[in-house]
């Protein structure tokens, strides 16, 4: 990318989240990730740009080393030139859901991360101009806590996504409660993760999102969107899976495409081997205590059959979900047995501010960040450095729980390696790769927010 030479016609807007705004390059398949604030909070160009290199340290050097090599897309930190962001922010501005627009584009410093576009990457297995989709799920936590340090009682019973639906309702961030519940996605039982990918499809609010050659046909914004339309949907999806055998529209196609795609997506989250940490670890059998949550309707209707322990789980090891989960699981302790243990390194701090460079609280995400990492000993034995390794891991867990993974799917000629067989593109049945299933990541800096 040449920054010298930036025009804003050439970038559109992308989505955001809590914490960044993203454009897209019409032609070329990069983004441009920028940082919002609240309109009060004032931050030194010095400062962005430290916050996004810790994003790609954090990313390079911690998530990579985690969930391997191929999942992770570190980007780069950019300077662009300040017109060019200035004019961008305006370009943008009416398109942007209201309920995010409670904070700014940096439009001060310049800085910004670049990404490939995970939406319409291509590689150079595939044709150029291919189309492309790209299904984009955040899961969300997959366990309920088992540390007894848990107070509350119902937090052993119900996941932490299901209670929270509970106040989204009611807080009026979404219209309705799902039927998703992340233990059936992460249960690696086909069944149960077909019926969690369908509810998403019927309750998309910010955890799932489809993307058509780099254009999302499918998701919301927020509560006031329009209630997403399974024709519509299959309308788009329908050339991707059957081309050419002849159903029609109607009930009965939207059904066979929804069918088919769900399909695609579980096979995708249970396929892959790439290396990493995660991968590696050995941890016994696996989750101990209860695989259900109460709240799923898949999980009642197991309860009613008296199979409240169904089988272990069946995620393959090497599988994207199975790394994700076991990254969650560095939060051994939940917050409610983290906190007072923060608490211990922010009194510490307090009494030797100096101590935080040499205790990397703010980075650099290093690898002697990544090697402390390593330590999963839960004997306290009262000190400063104990605290912190559960407070680093806690982190890292909480960007694993707040991941999205990014799917993108595309047809293919005929190959004999991998993954998934549908009607391919040109008609006749042919064998279709799925090319990448990506993750981003977005929590590097959590001190600067304040307690966990
Ligand atoms: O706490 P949660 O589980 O509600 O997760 C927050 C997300 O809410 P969700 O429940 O997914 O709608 C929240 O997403 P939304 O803004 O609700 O789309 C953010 O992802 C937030 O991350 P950050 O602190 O802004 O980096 C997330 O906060 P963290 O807890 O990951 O810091
Ligand atoms: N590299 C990428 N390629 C394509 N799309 C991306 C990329 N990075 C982010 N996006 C899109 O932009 C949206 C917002 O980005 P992101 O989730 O990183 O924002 P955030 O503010 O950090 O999120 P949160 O609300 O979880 O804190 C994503 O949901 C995704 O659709």
């Amino acid at each position: 990318m040449d920054e010298g030479k930036m025009d804003e016609n050439e970038w559109g807007y992308h989505g955001e989240g809590n914490k960044s705004l993203v454009v897209a390059h019409a032609q070329r398949c990069v983004v441009l990730r920028f940082l919002k604030f609240p309109p009060s909070r004032k931050k030194t160009s010095e400062e962005i740009f430290q916050h996004l290199q810790n994003i790609v340290d954090f990313s390079k050097n911690v998530m990579k080393e985690f969930l391997g090599e191929n999942y992770v897309h570190c980007g780069e930190v950019v300077q662009l030139p300040l017109d060019f962001v200035k004019q961008l922010c305006l370009k943008i501005q009416s398109e942007r859901p209201e309920s995010r627009c409670d904070k700014d584009l940096d439009t001060f410093s310049g800085y910004a991360l670049c990404l490939p576009n995970l939406a319409r990457l291509q590689t150079y297995r595939f044709a150029e101009h291919r189309p492309i989709l790209c299904v984009e799920i955040k899961p969300k936590c997959g366990f309920l806590p088992l540390s007894s340090g848990v107070t509350h009682e119902v937090k052993h019973r119900v996941c932490r996504y299901c209670l929270h639906q509970h106040l989204k309702v009611a807080t009026g961030k979404w219209k309705q409660i799902s039927k998703y519940c992340p233990l059936d996605l992460y249960s690696g039982n086909k069944q149960r993760m077909h019926f969690a990918l369908k509810s998403l499809l019927q309750e998309a609010q910010n955890n799932l999102k489809i993307f058509k050659n780099g254009e999302l046909i499918y998701g919301c914004t927020d509560a006031r969107s329009p209630v997403a339309d399974w024709n519509e949907l299959a309308y788009h999806l329908k050339p991707f899976f059957f081309p050419s055998n002849g159903l029609a529209g109607g009930p009965h196609c939207t059904r066979a495409v929804i069918r088919e795609l769900v399909r695609v997506i579980t096979r995708v989250l249970l396929s892959g081997s790439d290396k990493g940490w995660a991968g590696a670890l050995r941890r016994g059998p696996g989750p101990r205590g209860p695989r259900v949550c109460e709240a799923s309707p898949f999980g009642r209707s197991l309860h009613r059959q008296g199979k409240n322990s169904p089988e272990c789980s069946g995620l393959p090891k090497g599988c994207l979900l199975y790394k994700t989960l076991q990254v969650q699981m560095l939060d051994l302790l939940d917050i409610e047995g983290l906190y007072p243990l923060y608490r211990r390194v922010e009194r510490y701090l307090e009494e030797f501010p100096e101590e935080r460079k040499t205790l990397q609280i703010d980075g650099p995400y290093d690898e002697a960040f990544y090697q402390k990492l390593l330590d999963l000993s839960t004997e306290d034995d009262g000190t400063v450095a104990f605290a912190l390794t559960k407070v680093q891991q806690y982190r890292v867990a909480m960007t694993a729980k707040d991941c999205s993974i990014m799917i993108a799917l595309s047809p293919c000629l005929q190959d004999s390696r991998t993954a998934a067989r549908w009607q391919a593109w040109s008609g006749s049945e042919t064998r279709s790769d799925v090319r990448r299933v990506q993750l981003k990541y977005k929590k590097a800096v959590l001190f600067s927010g304040g307690p966990p």
